[in-house]
């Protein structure tokens, strides 16, 4: 149906215009967000009645009273905390010599939105507060900052401003006289030197953690619970690796600070320091400062990519007169003697260019640290070398260098991997020494990293952590433009020269692009810990899923991509400041918006790899995150519920037209609607441009009259069989179908109800599984509730299953049809734990998995969740995926075929 767009064009009436938007006030705002977001700490309640718990000597459970409250059997039982007070945070320190770094964490906020969807669905799905897991005290977030040691007043500013040293913001009307006994967990040397001045300034007494103890406790942490934390750079290539948790050790650390330390690791809390070197990253800042009177180690190294280091060091081929020392294996331009050109008598320092003496210097230190690292590797027949400390810095040449090293010297035998979170090793080991958090617990499904604005771009004044005050980050947004471009100016990649493979090289591969202020720099997010998500239990093998289809790391994808999201901003701008009244406000918020997400696809266009390993489900999360960061709760409001009404005007007819048809022309009808309605996608430009042309109900109409067989993938048939039971093996129907649906309006009132109606009318129990918190045009959980009681009033199947699913609680109240009631299998809804429009069946809420467990059918449905996700994914039971695709690139790369072109993949449990 790729003529779709012309052949209707004589349809004229628009369906975009913006209906009557109601301004959201901000409670409103707040009841709406779900599990994923905490609300900004501004907003947090003050600590009312609880001073008692925050008078402990530092931040600690208060676990009098505690009770398990499970069966035994239960693999996570809930411990009821009656005293524990909720405002607990935690701030650890790692002082060193050249840098302090900082970990804190800030609470979610409490999970206020009970509703009575939520609790019907508990007690159906047998979940009662008793065997549920709760989590009085992980949800929140990790910050991580960094100061520079020499400016330590900043960093007990910012600690002050954020009054971390008491538990928090929120903590702040309580008991000053509390405070003077907080207790912070410090490590690095600075924690013996600066007791004084944090007693002084701050009232805090700093509790020292061994240095090794934490940088070997945040290393295993980081690699066991961050997915792709570790990774290769070689030759200007960056590539995330996993590493098995069963398979992690031994391995070798080496933490690039100041100086250098050699860490084998043998297990958690299983090392020993085999070695270190004193020529680290003091010596590289100390003596490039002396030597090129820099005023910044960024500086510094700034001017490395702009060097040459044939100048400064002596070469095989200046000593051998420009041949190779071939009988060793040395070419001509190997490095023979770092600075070995300096002996020169008739040149002074001012003679050589400080971007040569930095490059000569960052490259001969580096390569000397991966020499030693390799050489300890080898004493202990270690393979796995992981290289952190703030001297990487994320730099491409240090990277390579040590890379260099440790593969020339070792014959490729051992592998030098670097950390995302290089730097914050000791700091994170210091923040799990706090006792009982339960941070060593949590799992790579219950971490999930963002990138909200300040994290990533801020510099100046404001350290790291993302601005919480939302006119902070508009006023932020706005300087930065008054600023110019610096920094969504793409940044041209230095020209790549080859390497001798001998020894050394002449120019390195990448210098590296322009590096960024302080804390955009540190490319590390802010990470959520939200203990609810789990992995969807009916993976076929969770270590084998990817849930993005499309690979961006190949660089036209990512290019593609990128554009179509940039190109598609004007119009989500429009709809987000519509949906919030238009009024100055929310066009000063949706400018800010726009500057910010443009920002993000301007940073991973010139740096895809800034972020981690990034696929298109995360670009597109990311765009719904940073909407809710300017409070844009949920920019197609008015169009989903515009959608919504047209669609369920005619629902009553399409009831009637299908039950008049027999059983399997039904099921095909069914499926025809269901991928007919996936038009409706204000996230595909194709589409929006068709929404300019015709009313819903023309072009569902116009839709299904297109939706002839063969589809591009048509299993429909093998479907038909086993929902018909008519193949060899007589098969009852499915116990509990899991319906994943997209988007509001006709998607859902025209295409997933139908369907669920009849899953319903065999007996199969049916799970509607929507999104916890808006994404484009995607219809949520909470919103579900409300779509199906109006749909229920024209059909007593699904009324019936509605109530029985105790979707209808106020109905039920009024009807006296209990007997009919237990005669119906239940409709339910549960929220699958996103707000996007794709889904990572390997985060899900811990609701959906339960609902999951009793599942023995999956419906896939839309572009988003069953295409650029999914599309590959196995599960254990069957699984059908309908998609319509709205994207002529997309159809000729996943199906060869063209735009509006239908899946329907059926893949039986095998
Ligand atoms: N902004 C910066 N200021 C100073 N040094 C920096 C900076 N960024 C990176 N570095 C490098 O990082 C080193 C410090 O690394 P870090 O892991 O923090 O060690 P330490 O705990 O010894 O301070 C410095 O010696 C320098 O080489
Ligand atoms: C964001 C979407 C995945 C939503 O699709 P849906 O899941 O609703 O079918 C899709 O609209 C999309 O991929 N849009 C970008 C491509 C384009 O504009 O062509
Ligand atoms: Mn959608």
């Amino acid at each position: 149906m790729a003529d779709l767009v012309e052949e209707e064009q004589q349809q004229v009436i628009g369906i975009n215009e913006e209906g009557q938007n109601k301004v959201v006030t901000e409670s409103e705002e707040n009841n709406k967000r779900l599990h994923l977001e905490g609300q900004g700490e501004k907003d947090m309640p003050p600590a009312s009645g609880n001073s008692i718990h925050r008078s402990s000597s530092r931040p600690q459970l208060d676990v009098s009273k505690a009770e398990i409250q499970s069966n035994v059997e239960d693999k996570y039982p809930t411990i009821l905390l009656p005293n524990q007070s909720d405002d607990l945070s935690h701030l650890a320190l790692d002082i060193g010599g050249s840098l302090i770094k900082l970990v804190y964490f800030s609470r979610h906020e409490g999970h206020s939105d009970d509703d009575k969807r939520k609790k019907s669905l508990k007690e159906r799905l047998g979940l009662s507060n008793g065997n549920r897991r709760s989590f009085p005290i992980l949800g929140g977030r990790l910050h991580f900052v960094k100061f520079e040691t020499g400016k330590i007043n900043e960093c007990l500013d910012f600690i002050h401003s954020k009054q971390l040293h008491c538990g928090g913001l929120e903590s702040r009307y309580s008991d000053a006289a509390a405070d003077q006994n907080a207790i912070i967990k410090a490590t690095g040397g600075g924690a013996y030197k600066y007791t004084d001045l944090f007693k002084e300034r701050l009232g805090v007494s700093l509790d020292k953690e061994d240095e090794m103890d934490c940088l070997v406790a945040g290393a295993n942490f980081l690699l066991k619970a961050i997915r792709h934390e570790a990774f290769t750079h070689m030759e200007g290539q960056k590539e995330f690796v996993q590493i098995d948790h069963n398979d992690m050790f031994p391995y070798l650390l080496v933490n690039v600070g100041s100086g250098v330390s050699m860490i084998k690791v043998d297990g958690d809390g299983k090392f020993e320091r085999v070695s270190g070197t004193n020529v680290g990253g003091g010596t590289y800042w100390g003596l490039g400062r002396l030597l090129t009177k820099c005023k910044s180690f960024d500086e510094l190294l700034e001017l490395s990519q702009k060097g040459d280091n044939r100048t400064i060091d002596m070469l095989v081929g200046d000593i051998y007169g420009g041949l190779d020392y071939s009988k060793i294996g040395l070419s001509a331009s190997t490095i023979a003697s770092s600075f070995g050109k300096t002996i020169s008598e008739t040149k002074e320092l001012e003679n050589y260019r400080p971007e040569d003496i930095s490059l000569s210097l960052l490259r001969m230190i580096s390569y000397n640290i991966g020499q030693i690292a390799y050489l300890n590797a080898l004493r202990f027949r270690l393979k796995r070398i992981f290289f952190g400390g703030f001297f990487i810095r994320g730099h491409a040449y240090t990277m390579d260098t040590i890379s260099f090293a440790v593969q020339f010297w070792s014959n490729g035998d051992a592998q030098a991997m670097f950390l995302r979170h290089e730097g914050f090793l000791g700091a994170l080991g210091a923040f799990m020494s706090y006792e009982k958090h339960g941070l060593d617990d949590l799992m790579v499904h219950q971490l999930v990293e963002r990138f909200p604005m300040g994290a990533p771009y801020t510099g100046g004044k404001i350290h790291g952590p993302p601005l919480g005050d939302l006119n902070e980050k508009i006023s932020w947004m706005e300087k930065f433009l008054q600023k110019g471009t610096e920094i969504t100016a793409p940044v041209p990649m230095t020209p790549v020269a080859g390497t001798t493979g001998l020894g050394g090289f002449e120019v390195p591969l990448s210098k590296g692009s322009a590096l960024r202020s302080d804390a955009s720099a540190l490319n590390v997010g802010v990470l959520h810990l939200v203990p609810t998500l789990e992995v969807f239990p009916l993976l076929a093998d969770p270590k084998l899923y990817e849930p993005n289809t499309i690979d961006l790391a190949d660089p036209s994808e990512l290019e593609y991509w990128l554009t179509i999201l940039s190109e598609h901003l004007p119009d989500l701008v429009d709809k987000a400041v519509a949906s919030e009244g238009g009024t100055d406000d929310a066009k000063r918020r949706g400018d800010a918006f726009a500057r910010a997400f443009s920002a993000h696809l301007s940073r991973l266009m010139e740096e895809p790899s800034a972020y981690g390993k990034l696929g298109l489900a995360n670009l597109l999360e990311m765009r719904e995150e940073c909407l809710r960061e300017f409070q844009f709760v949920d920019a197609y409001r008015s169009i989903k519920q515009r959608e919504n009404e047209a669609s369920l005007a005619v629902l009553p007819d399409l009831f009637v037209e299908l039950d008049s048809m027999d059983e399997e022309t039904r099921l095909l009808t069914l499926i025809e609607g269901v991928l007919a309605a996936n038009i409706f996608d204000w996230g595909s430009r194709a589409c929006v441009d068709l929404y300019h042309k015709g009313t819903i109900i023309e072009i569902y109409r116009m839709s299904r009259n297109k939706m002839r067989r063969p589809w591009r993938v048509d299993d429909f048939d093998v479907f038909k069989e086993r929902m018909l039971r008519t193949g060899d093996k007589k098969r009852p129907p499915h116990r509990r179908a899991l319906l994943f649906v997209d988007n509001s309006g006709a998607d859902i009132v025209l295409g997933m109800l139908p369907l669920a109606r009849e899953l319903l009318r065999r007996g199969t129990e049916v799970v509607l599984v929507a999104n916890s918190l808006p994404a484009l045009n995607d219809v949520t959980a909470m919103e579900l509730p409300d779509i199906v009681a109006e749909a229920a009033k024209h059909c007593d199947i699904l009324r019936r299953a509605a109530e029985a699913g105790g979707l209808l609680v106020d109905a039920m109240i009024n009807t006296d049809s209990s007997k009919e009631n237990s005669s119906s299998v239940p409709l339910m809804v549960v929220e699958n734990g996103c707000g996007s429009p794709c889904i990572d069946l390997r985060q899900v809420s811990s609701e959906l998995a339960a609902a999951a467990k009793d599942a023995d059918l999956i419906i896939l449905e839309g572009m988003g969740r069953a295409l650029h996700t999914n599309l590959y994914a196995q599960f254990k039971c069957d699984a059908l995926k309908l998609a319509m695709v709205k994207n002529q690139r997309l159809a000729e790369k996943l199906i060869k075929g063209n735009i509006y072109d239908c899946i329907c993949k059926y893949q039986p449990a095998s």
